[in-house]
């Protein structure tokens, strides 16, 4: 069937075909001015606790690749930042461009990055992660940009891991990985309430964008082109250009942690 994607005749322009919330009042991405982001004291510092036991597999899903974490536990979890009570890791994914100038979905005074990691969490209030992703405080993904520069060591046992996952459905182990590593030093963040950035587009997330980006290599960039949005046997297309550009704010405010 024509299900949705990023080319151009299933691509974020006709993504509101089928889901009419494309054109919702909090939809994400969106660009972040910093001049007109609030700073906000009454925001905690953000508490990642990640155990490397939990990650369990790689998965080439068709539109992007995902690492999947055991979460029926709180063994990986964040908490603080913006939100309350604990949230656990389902997942982390990245969006990038068909070449070093775009591939972020969030932009940063229209500034566009390479690439994008997201990692997923749901609100452990609610009894799973299919009830909390329908739920307004139900996700919280956190953002962080990839910028060109050092070859980043701590991206290669990924990346490392995508020839096993060419194609669209295919799957490997992955155990043992502590996504820790991709974060940055420094932890300040702005946040604003929105959306999934692709279908089912659900008004579910509290965003957490963090303010400094890794490092990646145009080589390792490289690496992530290599992926295929196509299934084996079908006439290959490079997993690439996988963002949805900045949407409407539509009066919402974004908050920084930091002055
Ligand atoms: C209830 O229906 C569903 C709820 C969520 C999902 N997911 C798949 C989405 O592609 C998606 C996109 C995310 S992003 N780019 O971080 O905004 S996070 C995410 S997901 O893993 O939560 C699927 C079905
Ligand atoms: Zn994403």
């Amino acid at each position: 069937s024509h299900g949705w994607g990023y080319g151009p005749g299933n691509g974020p322009a006709k993504w509101c075909e089928s889901y009419p919330i494309a054109n919702g009042p909090r939809q994400s991405p969106i660009d972040i001015v910093p001049g007109q982001a609030t700073y906000d004291p009454s925001l905690r510092p953000l508490t990642l606790k990640y155990d490397p036991t939990t990650s369990l597999s790689i998965l080439n899903n068709g539109h992007s690749f995902q690492v999947d974490f055991s979460d029926d536990g709180d063994k990986s979890t964040l908490t603080g930042g913006p939100i309350s009570g604990t949230y656990r890791l389902k997942q982390f994914h990245f969006h990038w461009g068909s070449r070093d100038e775009c591939g972020s979905e969030h932009t940063v005074s229209g500034t566009k990055y390479p690439c994008e990691l997201h990692l997923v969490h749901w609100n452990t209030k609610y009894p799973s992660f299919g009830d909390a992703a329908n739920q307004p405080d139900g996700l919280a993904v956190v953002g962080v940009f990839l910028k060109i520069g050092a070859a980043n060591p701590n991206l290669q046992k990924v990346l490392d891991a995508l020839d096993a996952i060419k194609n669209k459905g295919k799957q490997t182990t992955f155990g043992n990985f502590d996504p820790k590593v991709l974060l940055p030093a420094s932890l300040e963040f702005w946040t604003y309430d929105g959306s999934l950035t692709t279908p089912p587009l659900l008004e579910s997330v509290t965003w957490i964008v963090l303010r400094q980006p890794i490092s990646v290599s145009s080589a390792q960039m490289a690496k992530f082109r290599s992926l295929l949005f196509s299934p084996e046997g079908e006439t290959p297309c490079c997993m690439q250009d996988n963002y949805r550009p900045p949407q409407p704010l539509k009066g919402r405010k974004v908050r920084s942690s930091f002055k």
